[in-house]
């Protein structure tokens, strides 16, 4: 027998909440390639299994008086096995109550399978219809027209909490999308850093309301309010799940907008803890509201629905173009995130084991998911032979396993399709004639999982798929230089213009560089980190806008220009009726 036994549900104006169709959708381990779920048989669970009690991990056996807790809570048991590639973990999270359990029972007859809900258009009307009651209640006061110090109380406490919890949720998140744990771990720092840095900003708002505008005209006075936009819809991808949910809910709630997230059905599970976490610190109901799901169900009638007044999305530029085109109807605004395909610059002068390391975290970091992945590696002609030596003696230093094991490097692609659709990018690069210079294949200690070794191509032309079009797995093209005119050229050759990053010893020449690229982030002597104080977002097929820093804050602000009239006489245009 088994039974499906739901983890979470959606969260709106601030409960948890069944979706309306009561949908769910499967959390895959991307190590495994399996449903995350517990088989609860008696003599499995007796075996190795490490017990999750209030998020605290540790190894235990099963015993019934852990299940007990059944009982005490009619609603949420702390249950979930995770299986890795060589063993089974039960962690706790809460799940709903499905049956009565006692001790009698015979356990071994169930299943556990771990889900998530998946709204759909008619849960999305109810959370439209909470954000906007959340703007209104008590005329404002309560979040929208709050003072900013307010707001940040509520960003700290969320903070605090992501910070208590941060091992666990590095551990969900990795087990959910695949990255390694040492690099969730990093994205929960970041996770806590963003909405203690967005606390700061939106104290900072206070002072600057009212800013004087000065008028040629001594008869007016002008001052400018920046106000929250409204409700607005964040559709965010799986690569840095809870990352790119907090880059968007933290400004957008710094600013007094009342949200709503739609995460990526492929990785949602830690931003249903941040749900989780929301409701813990208090957070008035309605203003954050959480909403997994698939894209056209779940995502598009956010886009498109008459009440949002913006929408903000980072993903695929194909998804992007489709949310532009839905927000157009109404003239919605929106700020996008999309693809990239940018360049890595080596020039003759560098050191070449520093640059190698450069290019390979610039690639293969975040199992090469990442927007602004530099893919594209154009190396000084005079350094090539040596330095792509020296790349691939890195690249078989990667460890790469389960994102659990100590020490990984290189975990696996999020999903079936994405693993699918990297193998096909490599394969046609070998058919277009391109030359496989390490990886490009399953590495041969994993069987399962949606694993690509770290892959570097060469013998590229401009005119290939694999230079054109963004792969978003762990595959590095390689292309030659001789002159810097040369690499500019090659590296600006992209419909796309997200990142780019240059790496010589020669700072005059960086600073030549940085110019000509045509991208929105450049790194000079490295790629990729990333600043919660710094903007962050493309130009060209890239998207536009920015994220993070002021900018980011600026996303969720609407301008408002109020100019009095503070002379004594009467405006005068008209002859007065009272002087006839
Ligand atoms: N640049 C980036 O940051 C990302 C790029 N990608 C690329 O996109 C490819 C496809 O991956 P997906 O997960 O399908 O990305 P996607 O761009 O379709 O998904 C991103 C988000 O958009 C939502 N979405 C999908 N269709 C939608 C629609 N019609 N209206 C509103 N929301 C919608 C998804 O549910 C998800 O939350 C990947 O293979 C990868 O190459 C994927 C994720 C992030
Ligand atoms: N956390 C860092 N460094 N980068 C995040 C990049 C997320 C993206 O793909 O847009
Ligand atoms: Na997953």
């Amino acid at each position: 027998m088994s039974i499906a036994i739901p983890c979470r549900q959606l969260f709106i104006d601030g409960e948890w909440r069944e979706p309306v169709k009561n949908k769910r959708i499967p959390v895959i381990n991307p190590s495994t390639e399996q449903i995350i779920g517990l088989s609860l048989s008696l003599s499995k669970i007796d075996t190795d299994v490490y017990l999750f009690d209030s998020f605290i991990i540790r190894r235990s056996k099963l015993h019934f008086s852990h299940v007990s807790r059944f009982q005490s809570d009619p609603y949420f048991i702390w249950l979930v096995v995770i299986s890795f590639a060589d063993k089974t973990m039960v962690y706790s999270s809460s799940l709903r109550h499905v049956d009565e359990k006692t001790e009698e029972n015979n356990w071994e007859d169930f299943l556990f399978l771990w889900d998530i809900p998946a709204a759909t258009v008619e849960d999305v009307e109810i959370a439209v219809d909470a954000a906007r009651r959340a703007l209104a209640r008590n005329k404002g006061r309560d979040w929208a027209s709050a003072s900013g110090a307010h707001r940040a109380k509520y960003l700290r406490a969320i903070a605090a909490k992501i910070t208590l919890r941060k091992s666990e949720l590095a551990k969900l998140e990795a087990i959910d999308c695949g990255k390694p744990l040492d690099e969730a771990a990093w994205d929960i720092d970041d996770v806590a850093g963003c909405f203690e840095y967005y606390a700061d900003l939106a104290e900072g708002l206070d002072a600057k309301q009212k800013a004087p505008v000065s008028l040629p005209m001594e008869t007016f006075k002008c001052h400018v309010l920046k106000e929250p936009i409204g409700v607005v819809g964040l559709i965010t991808p799986w690569n840095y799940p809870l990352l790119m949910a907090t880059w968007k809910v933290a400004p957008a709630l710094a600013a007094g907008c009342a949200a709503i997230l739609k995460p990526s059905e492929l990785a949602s599970v830690t931003c249903l803890e941040l749900a989780e976490v929301c409701k813990e610190v208090g957070l008035p109901p309605g203003v954050l509201n959480i909403l997994t799901g698939l894209g056209p169900e779940a995502g598009a009638p956010l886009a498109s629905h008459p009440h949002v007044d913006k929408i903000a999305f980072t993903g695929s530029t194909a998804t992007g173009s489709k949310i532009m085109s839905a927000a157009a109807q109404i003239v919605k605004p929106v700020t996008l995130e999309l693809g990239g395909k940018s360049p890595i610059l080596v020039f003759e002068d560098v050191d070449l084991d520093k640059a190698a390391e450069w290019t390979i975290f610039g690639v293969f970091w975040t199992n090469g998911q990442i927007c602004s992945a530099t893919s594209r590696l154009l190396v000084q002609e005079s350094i090539a032979t040596e330095f792509l030596d020296r790349l691939v003696k890195w690249c078989k230093n990667i460890k790469i396993s389960d994102p659990m094991e100590e020490g990984c490097r290189l975990g696996p692609v999020v999903s079936a399709g994405q693993h699918e659709k990297v193998m096909k990018f490599i394969s046609t690069a070998k058919s277009e004639g391109a030359t496989i210079l390490c990886g490009g294949a399953r590495p041969r200690h994993l069987k399962k999982g949606y694993f690509v070794e770290p892959t570097i191509i060469t013998d590229v032309t401009t005119s290939m798929q694999i230079w054109r079009e963004e792969v978003f797995g762990p595959v590095l093209c390689v292309k030659t230089f001789s002159t810097e005119d040369e690499a500019i050229e090659l590296a600006n050759d992209t419909h796309y213009g997200l990142g780019a990053a240059v790496i010589s010893k020669d700072l005059d020449r960086c600073e030549r560089v940085t110019k000509a690229l045509q991208a929105g982030i450049v790194w000079v002597n490295c790629s990729q980190p990333c600043f919660s104080q710094a903007p962050w977002g493309g130009n060209k097929r890239s998207g536009f806008g920015r994220e993070l820093g002021e900018w980011g804050l600026e996303n969720y602000l609407s301008v408002k220009q109020v100019t009095q009239y503070i002379s004594d006489d009467p405006w005068g245009w008209y002859q007065s009726p009272s002087k006839l």
